[in-house]
């Protein structure tokens, strides 16, 4: 007999049939013979419901506060759903997650997982009970309900999986939510989007993060830490669903396995910071210290000892960030500049890695729309470009009678350009064909069988117990370091569609690689664009370089430097967690080592620094992580 954890989600529990179907699944899953556990969200749209209610109220609720309503959305569910087995005739009992020991810290509204009680569970089990838990909640050490940030209830699953399975249970679990599966990209956004049969851990945190809102991307992290086999399926239907799992060869054929869309953004700048080591620490830092996860760092050396600093945060943090981050950009002499509406294009593929001329489709498909990029960055797996809405957005789409629609699903339709620009890169990748490749595996024969569960015996309760405590901290896994990659970078080219597309065509064209890039927007119209080749191919990548900008712009300068390191952080949970930047920026600050480049993503930070100082560098990380 195994443990099957079921989730539904608030679109598949939107109404008392949605509910009773649900309930359905559970009782059949029982009646196969084995345990289950149904982890429930809010229904419908409650909780977007829930914010607008307090948004009458205050304009800035107390978080606190703020958890504690919106607890009551996945309470309302849980007795419902056990009701709907009962009405079955299964027995079921409903329990909250301050119930189960769902212990976090004390960031209200984003409360990370610090241990899982796991005995009430299986007391519960135990005593024949399908067990529905709420989704999204735990409380803190003083007993204060927190939510998990939006999205949680996945988290809530996978870590309830992970936490049993590591009790000594055989754990599978399984997402249900309105879709098929895990799409090649949103299908509400693109029709021809594809279901996939199977997609890495890591390509799945990577779009997660990025904007893929059918999984929360610390669920990942739970699943890819420990070992949790997970299907994301239709609450509706039968249909076997999309299997996140290790990644496996045959993944690595394929440049890209999906595309996402983030409309929620906002970019921010910072010009004229002061080009010397510790300073990209310091924001960070400061950033880190209020709990602001960023994303799309890029920062550029500039000129006469200036840098410019750009990232983005989520549109809800902008606020936060200014009041952080002002008074800091003040005492350095810097300029803060905010665009609040932008959106995110992210292409994600294991192959990345390996195959060439990545980014130079993807800029090709945005120019061929005339879609302009405001910056870029690269991950070890992603590329993502940011695109400035126009602000002449659709109306909100008429909402279908009875239907509720969730908000992030209405700003998604919203973002007129954003989409456009999805929709290219889907095709330019054609996505929307099935997979096809020597190792693929036939229909069927994904499934993803983890190493079994060991059955902890008295002496390794103590260890099973202890992994259960800090389940949520990041996992840094390793540090490298790149002497072989030069760095290849243009001044002041025009921020024009299209300009990109000609540059990345042209060093394509020659054979070579490109790895990191980074492009931030400095002042009057002007990008500064750099990338890294590898060190054998910068001649030949600076002389395709310097032949193209001459024809966009003579007043362009190009620059190659061979004086480089690499070094790559890998693990997971690597952007969410904001320690992690603040840990590297300040053990490489606090050596006098500067930063050049730098690159984040979940599974990957990546920055550059001067050759010289590379095995230093590596040294203090691998000391600041405590990797032997
Ligand atoms: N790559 C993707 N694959 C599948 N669905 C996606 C993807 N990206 C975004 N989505 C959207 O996620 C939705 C499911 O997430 P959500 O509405 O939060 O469901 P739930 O309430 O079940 O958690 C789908 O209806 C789809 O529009
Ligand atoms: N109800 C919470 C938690 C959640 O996970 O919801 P869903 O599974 O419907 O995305 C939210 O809306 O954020």
């Amino acid at each position: 007999m195994g443990l099957v954890v079921q989730k539904f989600g608030g679109s598949s529990l939107k109404d008392a049939e949605n509910v009773m179907e649900a309930a359905r699944k559970a009782v059949r899953a029982k009646h196969a013979g084995d345990q289950v556990i149904v982890v429930v969200s809010a229904q419908g749209s409650t909780t977007d419901d829930l914010i607008a209610k307090a948004a009458e109220i205050s304009a800035a609720p107390d978080a606190r506060e703020m958890d504690v309503l919106l607890a009551t959305g996945e309470q309302i569910s849980i007795a419902l759903t056990a009701m709907a087995i009962q009405e079955l005739g299964e027995k079921a009992v409903s329990l909250t997650g301050p119930q189960i020991g769902v212990v976090t810290d004390r960031t209200h509204r984003k409360a990370r997982i610090r241990s899982i009680d796991t005995r009430r569970l299986k007391d519960a089990l135990d005593a024949g009970n399908i067990v529905v838990v709420a989704g999204f909640q735990g409380h803190d050490e003083l007993g204060d309900i927190s939510t998990l940030g939006r999205g949680g209830s996945d988290t809530t699953a996978v870590a309830v999986a992970a936490a049993l399975k590591l009790a000594g249970l055989e754990v599978e679990c399984e997402i249900y939510t309105d879709v098929d599966g895990v799409y090649t990209t949103d299908p509400r956004l693109v029709p021809d989007a594809r279901k996939m049969d199977a997609i890495s851990y890591d390509e799945m945190l990577e779009m997660a993060s990025m904007g893929a809102g059918v999984m929360h991307s610390r669920s990942i992290e739970f699943a890819k830490k420990f070992d949790v086999p997970l299907m994301v399926r239709n609450s509706r239907s039968d249909a076997v669903g999309t299997w996140i799992m290790p990644e496996a060869e045959w993944m690595r054929e394929f440049p890209a396995c999906g595309v996402a869309l983030a409309t929620d953004e906002a970019r921010v700048v910072l010009d004229g910071v002061p080009d010397v080591p510790g300073v990209s620490h310091r924001v960070f830092a400061a950033l880190a210290g209020a709990n602001l996860a960023v994303d799309m760092i890029a920062q550029s050396a500039g000129g006469g000892g200036k840098a410019t600093i750009g990232f983005t945060v989520p549109g809800v943090e902008l606020d936060r960030t200014r009041r952080v981050l002002q008074p800091l950009a003040t005492e350095l002499g810097a300029t803060f500049r905010e665009t609040g509406k932008v959106s995110k294009v992210s292409v994600v593929g294991a192959g990345m890695r390996t195959v060439a001329g990545v980014a130079e489709r993807m800029f090709a498909a945005l120019a061929a729309e005339g879609v302009n990029m405001k910056m870029i960055t690269t991950g070890d797996i992603k590329i993502s470009v940011l695109i400035e809405e126009d602000g002449s957005g659709d109306p909100p789409p008429e909402a279908v009678p009875g239907e509720k629609i969730k908000q992030a699903h209405l700003d998604a339709r919203k973002a007129v350009l954003g989409r456009k620009a999805l929709r290219a890169v889907h095709r330019a990748f054609a996505l929307a064909d099935a997979r096809k490749g020597a190792g693929v595996p036939a229909a069927g024969e994904f499934r993803h069988k983890p190493a079994p569960a060991v059955v902890p015996g008295e002496r390794d309760r103590e260890a099973a117990v202890a992994r259960l405590g800090g389940m949520e901290d990041v996992l840094v896994s390793s540090v490298h370091l790149n002497t072989d990659q030069s760095r290849v970078t243009i001044f002041d080219l025009p921020d024009l569609p299209g300009n990109c597309s000609r540059v990345f065509s042209a060093v394509a064209t020659g054979g070579v690689l490109v790895d990191m890039i980074v492009q931030n927007l400095t002042a009057h119209g002007r990008a500064e664009l750099s990338f890294t080749v590898p060190a054998a191919d910068l001649t030949r990548a600076l002389k395709r370089t310097q032949d193209v900008v001459r024809g966009i712009d003579p007043a362009c300068r190009v620059s190659g430097d061979a004086d480089i390191a690499v070094l790559f952080v890998l693990g997971v949970g690597m952007r969410t967690h904001t320690g992690v930047a603040r840990t590297m920026f300040g053990a490489l600050a606090e050596r006098g080592i500067n930063i050049s480049m730098i690159n984040t993503s979940e599974v990957c930070v990546s920055v550059v620094v001067e050759r010289s100082r590379g095995e230093e560098a590596l040294a203090c990380l691998r000391e600041a992580f405590r990797i032997g």
